[in-house]
């Protein structure tokens, strides 16, 4: 048994510059670092973090959390084995004494679960995805889905659908994957920067008639000049076509709605793009979406709460793509329960940070999985370098990944870990038949 001896915390900056937990835990000679990211289309329901700029905690909640760390979660894990993962995660939500971990913030609290994750991975000397493993050990690659254009909140744009992702489903192997995305990115990129060359648009700095680079969202995803989600899907089809790929076959996409940050409350209308849709409006055009354009995955079509909207769409289109809850599920087993009860999606994103814990996350995807729900682990708008999530997906077999676009460092630091794991392994995917190409 190898016990913790230390456990600090710092604030670091994630990729917006805004400031995020970052925690390391010491067991003897062992130790293992990791950072909490962070959302910013997030979900009512989601554990509460502590977080800058918030009311509750005054503006320096970030600060707050690293405290909370070092003066309350320390003292009830020192002296523990590190790999006792179950036991540890279950003292840091008793310290926290709330069901959504508000007291402390669920940044102080997943920050020390996935440090200790990682202290356990150095102490047993295995690498972090075998330790994240069941008894019947790690699974394969996940497929990825790969933010190709983005708007909503993550781009200040009029475009209101937050990520149009790629789905190499026609990839045999990791770096084939990713070469067909990097591929159909830049056909993307090279229609925006012709679209905004006519337009008159230059960009800052550029310096030339030539120069006309397309926006980046927070992802990394292109913001296109369109506000319209059809043209949006038009252009990724024809850059998948530009890019030599067969839409559908080679290529799919995803789509990730985040239809709750568009939907008004107060009139229980849905506000997209000057139009006012009620909810078998939305429906609607959703399912229109998927019959005219090469989708296999869609997420948020409808808000948080709307039960009735998810359940009419799953009935409608529910056995021929992937409906993915993001915001409606949360990471939280009871709304994940409800929604296998209800039907009201077929597939959830799985957060760390929503759940509040490893073992929470773990116990989420596991009951997806037994659902016979696809889950896809999922990293944050708000990320570091850190690259738990690729070993999270392969550790718990979920298949498929959605990390965010192919060109910024927060997001290849996880391409790159999984192209290392697929060096050091078969390469196979699992996601491949979750998704299969479309007919
Ligand atoms: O909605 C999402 O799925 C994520 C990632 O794209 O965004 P955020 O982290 O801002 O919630
Ligand atoms: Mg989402």
């Amino acid at each position: 048994m190898t016990e913790i001896t230390d456990v600090d915390a710092w604030e670091v900056l994630d990729s917006r510059g805004d400031p995020t937990v970052r925690v390391r835990v010491e067991a003897g000679d062992a130790a293992g670092t990791f950072t909490v990211p962070a959302g910013a289309s997030t979900g009512a329901h989601e554990a509460v973090e502590r977080r800058d700029g918030g009311d509750r905690y005054g503006g320096r909640g970030v600060r707050e959390a690293c405290a909370a760390v070092r003066d309350e979660l320390a003292p009830v894990v020192a002296g523990r084995s590190v790999t006792d993962q179950a036991g540890i995660d279950e003292v840091l939500v008793d310290c926290d004494g709330t069901e959504n971990l508000s007291r402390l913030g669920a940044n102080a609290v997943l920050g020390v679960s996935g440090a200790v994750a990682h202290a356990a991975a150095d102490a047993t000397d295995r690498p972090l995805y075998a330790v994240l493993a069941p008894d019947a050990g790690p699974g394969d690659l996940p497929m990825p889905m790969i933010n190709v254009l983005s708007g909503g909140l993550h781009a200040a744009a009029d475009l209101p659908i937050q990520d149009f992702l790629a789905v190499p489903v026609g990839a045999e192997t990791y770096p084939e994957a990713l070469e067909t995305v990097w591929a159909v990115r830049r056909a993307a990129g090279n229609r925006i920067s012709a679209d905004r060359r006519s337009a008159g648009n230059r960009s800052p700095s550029g310096d030339g008639d030539g120069d006309h680079p397309p926006p980046v969202a927070d992802e990394g995803g292109f913001v296109p000049s369109v506000a319209d989600a059809d043209a949006a899907f038009e252009l990724l089809v024809d850059a998948i076509r530009d890019a030599g790929y067969a839409p559908g076959d080679e290529v799919a996409i995803a789509v990730d709605v985040a239809a709750t940050h568009f939907y008004d409350a107060d009139r229980d209308r849905y506000a997209l793009a000057g139009e006012r849709l009620d909810r078998a409006a939305m429906v609607d055009r959703v399912a229109g979406w998927i019959d005219a354009h090469p989708i296999c995955s869609v997420e948020d079509p409808l808000a948080e709460d709307d039960w009735d909207g998810w359940e009419r769409l799953a009935d409608r289109v529910g056995d021929r793509v992937q409906l993915l809850g993001d915001d409606l599920l949360a990471t939280n087993a009871d709304r994940l329960a409800r929604a296998r009860g209800a039907g009201a999606a077929n597939a959830a994103l799985i957060k760390p940070n929503q759940a509040g814990t490893i073992t929470r996350t773990r116990r989420v995807l596991e009951a997806s999985q037994d659902a016979g729900w696809a889950p896809v682990v999922s990293a944050r708008s708000g990320e570091t370098c850190d690259a738990t999530i690729a070993d999270l997906a392969i550790g718990l077999d979920a298949g498929q990944i959605k990390i965010g676009s192919l060109a910024r460092s927060e997001r290849l630091a996880k391409y790159n870990r999984l192209l290392g794991i697929a060096r050091a392994s078969d390469g196979g995917f699992a996601g491949g038949d979750a998704l299969a190409p479309l007919d």
